[in-house]
Formats: C-alpha cells, structure tokens, sequence
C-alpha cells in the first residue's frame, strides 16, 4: 500500500486526495474561509510544490481540508562544544486549512497522519517543521517546540554599547532602494543562506519561496509601502541585507511613523550591527518592530537597557522527528554520548521502541538495541532538542523525560546544546 492510500480515521468526512494545481481557486477558498481573509486575486499560488499538496474530499466531492509541503532545510548544531552548524533536508508543512464547517470531524488528523507518513515514504527528509496558527495543535501529532523568539519595538536611532570585536568599518556601505525580484532577487538568496549557516534553527527556503519574498500585489500595494531593501556591502561585495516597509502616520502634526523589519541577514557582525542601526533610524518613524529575534540576539547584549525593546516571547518552528534514526545522526554532539532511548511514537511506528545512540562532534549512530534503556521520552521531546535550545534536561525536570541511568539525561541535554541559542527568522 502506498502512502497515498492510506486509510482515512472513520469518523473523517472523505479521503485524503492529491490537488492538483488547477484547483489552486478551491485551496484558496479554504484557506480564505479557514484564516478569516479576503480574496486577493494577485495573490497567485506560484511557490507551491503542487506535487506535495494534498486535501482532503467530502463525499459529495468538497474540499474541506487542504494542506501544502515545501522542501526546506533546517540548521542544526554540529562539532566540538556545539559551535558550527549543518544544514539538513526538512519537509515544511504550512497553508493547513479545514472547512469551517467540516471542524473537529479528524480531517487535519488525517491530513497529519498522511503527511507523515509520505515524508517517511519518500525518505527525502528525517524532519518535518511548522510554524504554528494555535501553539496547541501540533504537539499531539509529535512535533516538539524547537525555536522560540522576540517580537521587539526599538525606538528611534540606536545607542548601542562599544563592541571591540564588531569596530565601525568605514568601508562598509548601505544603500537604500525599492526591492525588486529582478535586481535583488539572488543577492538575497545567496545572502540569506549563508547567514542560515551563523545560527541553528534556521529554515532556508526554495527558489520559488525566496521569489515570494518580493511578492506584493496590485491590491497590497494600493495600502502599503512598497517593498524596500537596504543592502550593506564592502568595495562592491553584499555582505547583507534588510527588507523593510513603513507604515507613516502622524500624531499631534508630528511624524510617527514605524519601520517593519521583515528580514535583516548579515554574514559577519559587523554588517549586522550596521544594518540593526540603520533600520532603526529612518526619519519620521518613531519605532522599529522586528519579529522573531534570537533570545540571545547581539542587539540584546547591545543595547544599555534591553528592557526598553519589550521583547515578547513567540512560539517558533515546530519540529517533529520522522525518522528517528536518520534524524538524530544528521548532526554532531556537543560532547561524547552513548545512551539507550525507549521512544514512544504514537503516529510513526518505525519510530516507536528502543535505539543506542552513540555522538560525537563529528557525527553519530543509532541503531536499534534490546539493551535495558538509560532513557524514556515521546519523540516529540527530541524533536523540541534537535537544534540546540529546547533542554532536555528541563524537559526531565518537567516529568517529561524518565532517567533510569542516574547521569545519562545531564550527558544527553549537554551534548544535544547548541552554543548559542538557534532561531528561526523566516515564517513559512
Ligand atoms: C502549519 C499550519 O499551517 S498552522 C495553520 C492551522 N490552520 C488554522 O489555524 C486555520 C483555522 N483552523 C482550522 O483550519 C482547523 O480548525 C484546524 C486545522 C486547526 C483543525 O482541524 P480539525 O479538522 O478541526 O482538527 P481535528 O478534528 O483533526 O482535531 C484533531 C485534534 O486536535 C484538536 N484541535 C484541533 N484544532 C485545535 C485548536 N485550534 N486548538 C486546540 N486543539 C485543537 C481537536 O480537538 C482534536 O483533539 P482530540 O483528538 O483530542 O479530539
């Protein structure tokens, strides 16, 4: 039986079915009725992987549930004290939407279970990653919370303490200009992906995706700024990047405006501190937001008093492990580990049993053992550890993790830590 003929659960109101890209006007119904949005017909659908996008038909022939993959990538830690990073295959679920009318009948339940199912099927991608519309939807279908951020609002012009390390190099410049796929659309891929290698968590994109990122409709565009990019370099050579939009208003016959930063990527510290600065002193704004910062960002340690950004927690990429032993052998330990895990895995049962993982800085094993376990844990706990940040050792203290081996947690969390904290800019 393939994949794709996976029984639905019974009480499902149809069968998982393949979309095809001519009915891209039925999935954005879905998806306009399931996000509460209008219709933007300039919106067109042109960075799905139609081959990867699945949905659900009622009896009666409806759509009422839709879900889309992108083959993505992921950066996870690797090497010595969990200092360097590798990027590896992840299948990123996004655009999952059910008929208002059709909820709670287990049409995403099916959708998720076929999901996985196909990642595993077409052994691509050990990983499948999310970002979440409600933080408690995924977690039952084994997807651990990996990444988290700070949404941050900087106020005009930044005073930023001195770092030795990171000088004003006066050879540094940014030019400022209106985004345009065309001129900017490789500088940005290349640049993006390279500033993907600095932090774990990262999620780089497809083409089609990055294509996107300079998309804005006719609609859009009778609203909003249009796209603009400051581009930082040094004697010609892009060294980073920010995409901003800014809102104007003015309060009291003052100006008030506000900078977006949709995405700042620099390749060294220098660029970045750079970029940070000029994004936050346009004139006539009064404020800079900028979402899913890294907890342990350099603006944070900048910054005389972090507390005037008002950093909020948000809630990141989900990750879940599809298939364990390729997932936990893509990348290096932090320091030596020979441990026995018994893993529960109620959706993936391949997953499911006992497995000796033995890493180290550059690489691992895992295999299947009938050795007594050191550890017991639900697959969703190591998907939540895989990029560093998530303890494992939190997680035990949580009565999340049972320890059997006294010492065999602490070792685990330790060699599983990144060295800074991973973070996913992008939003898929
Ligand atoms: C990766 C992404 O694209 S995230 C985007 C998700 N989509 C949205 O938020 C759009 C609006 N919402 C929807 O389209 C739907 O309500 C969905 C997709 C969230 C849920 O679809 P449904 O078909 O209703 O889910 P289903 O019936 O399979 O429910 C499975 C379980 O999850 C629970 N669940 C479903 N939605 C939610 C939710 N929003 N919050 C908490 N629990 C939920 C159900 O109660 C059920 O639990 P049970 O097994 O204990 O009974």
């Amino acid at each position: 039986m393939s994949s794709a003929d996976l029984p639905v659960v019974p009480s499902v109101p149809g069968s998982v079915v393949a979309i095809a890209r001519e009915q891209d006007r039925e999935v954005r119904w879905l998806d306009q009725a399931a996000f509460v949005f209008p219709d933007d017909p300039g919106h067109e659908l042109d960075y799905f992987e139609w081959d990867r996008t699945f949905g659900v038909r009622a009896d009666d022939g409806e759509l009422v549930g839709v879900n889309s993959t992108y083959s993505l990538r992921v950066v996870l830690p690797t090497g010595e004290l969990g200092t360097g990073t590798v990027s590896r295959p992840m299948a990123g679920l996004s655009w999952v939407s059910v008929h208002p009318g059709y909820r709670r009948r287990g049409v995403l339940s099916a959708m998720m279970r076929h999901h996985l199912h196909e990642v595993h099927a077409r052994g691509e991608e050990a990983l499948s990653g999310l970002h979440a519309s409600e933080a408690s939807i995924y977690p039952r279908f084994g997807y651990g919370l990996a990444t988290v951020g700070y949404a941050v609002s900087l106020g005009r012009g930044l005073t930023l303490r001195d770092a030795p390390a990171a000088p004003d190099d006066e050879g540094l410049r940014v030019r400022f200009a209106t985004a345009d796929v065309e001129a900017h659309g490789a500088l940005v891929a290349d640049l993006y992906t390279r500033s993907c290698a600095r932090r774990p968590g990262m999620v780089d994109r497809t083409a089609a995706l990055n294509r996107g990122r300079f998309r804005q409709t006719p609609r859009e565009l009778e609203k909003e700024e249009p796209l603009r990019i400051l581009v930082a370099d040094r004697e010609g050579r892009p060294t980073g990047y920010a995409l901003v939009q800014r809102d104007m208003k003015w309060t009291d016959h003052a100006p008030d405006g506000t900078t977006r930063v949709l995405e700042l990527a620099a390749t060294d510290v220098v660029t970045e501190r750079r970029l940070w600065q000029a994004v936050a002193d346009f004139d006539l704004t009064s404020a800079t937001i900028a979402y899913r910062v890294a907890t342990d960002h350099p603006l944070l340690a900048w910054l005389p008093d972090a507390r005037t950004i008002k950093p909020t927690r948000t809630d990141e990429l989900f990750l879940r492990v599809v298939d364990l032993d390729r997932a936990l052998t893509s990348r290096g330990y932090a320091i030596d580990v020979d441990v026995v895990l018994a893993v529960t895995d109620g959706l993936c049962p391949w997953n499911a049993g006992t497995w000796r993982l033995v890493g180290a800085a550059d690489g691992a094993t895992c295999e299947r053992t009938n050795d007594a376990p050191d550890l017991t844990l639900d697959v969703r706990e190591l998907g939540a550890a895989l990029p560093g940040g998530a303890s494992l050792a939190a997680a035990g203290a949580a009565g999340l993790v049972q320890e059997h081996t006294p010492g065999a947690l602490a070792r685990l969390s330790t060699a599983m830590r990144s060295a800074i904290e991973p973070a996913t800019t992008y939003g898929f």
